[in-house]
């Protein structure tokens, strides 16, 4: 199985969370292999600095392309809420899912709208780099799930 999290953010090692992400993505491995694709160009740079609407439209354009193959999962804190068994049923089953995380502006209701689904981890806002972290952890738990593996327990 192949989970891809795309996220609106530039390229670059980001001292703070890397190790976390690293880890997520090694302890997933036996279940599937967890790919984190960072998307940002000047498009989107220019965009942020003109109007909210804008950026969203940038974000769009920008990550278009990865709607392709796969089902699509937007992470978004205004959609429905889901619990970690829930998040893990969206896991279930299929070859390749994309998870999208937003920028500082969110998401554009037509990029949801061309998801398959959109889903909240509740209704505080996190910075786009801490629900990162909490999606690779949320992601391992719904593979250990799934899997019937103890970590979940
Ligand atoms: C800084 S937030 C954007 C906040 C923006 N005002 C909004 O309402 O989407 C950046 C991204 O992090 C993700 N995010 C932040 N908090 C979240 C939550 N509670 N549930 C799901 N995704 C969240 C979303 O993908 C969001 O687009």
């Amino acid at each position: 199985m192949k989970i891809n999290v795309i996220i609106i953010d530039k390229k670059g090692k980001d001292n703070l969370y890397a190790g976390l992400i690293e880890h997520y993505k090694k302890i997933a491995k036996p279940f599937a292999k967890v790919e984190v694709i960072e998307v940002f160009d000047k498009e989107i740079a220019k965009a942020q600095d003109i109007s909210p609407e804008a950026a969203q439209k940038s974000y769009t354009k920008a990550l278009e392309k990865y709607l392709d193959s796969g089902i699509n999962i937007a992470l978004d804190p205004s959609s429905k809420e889901v619990d970690s068994h829930e998040f893990a049923n969206l896991l279930k089953d299929s070859v390749q899912v994309n998870l999208f995380i937003g920028g500082a502006y969110g998401f554009e209701r037509d990029f949801l709208t061309k998801c398959n689904n959109s889903i909240s981890f509740g209704k505080i806002t996190l910075s786009h780099k801490l629900v990162k972290v909490v999606l690779m952890e949320q992601i391992f738990r719904g593979l250990t799930i799934n899997h019937n593996h103890p970590y979940h327990k």
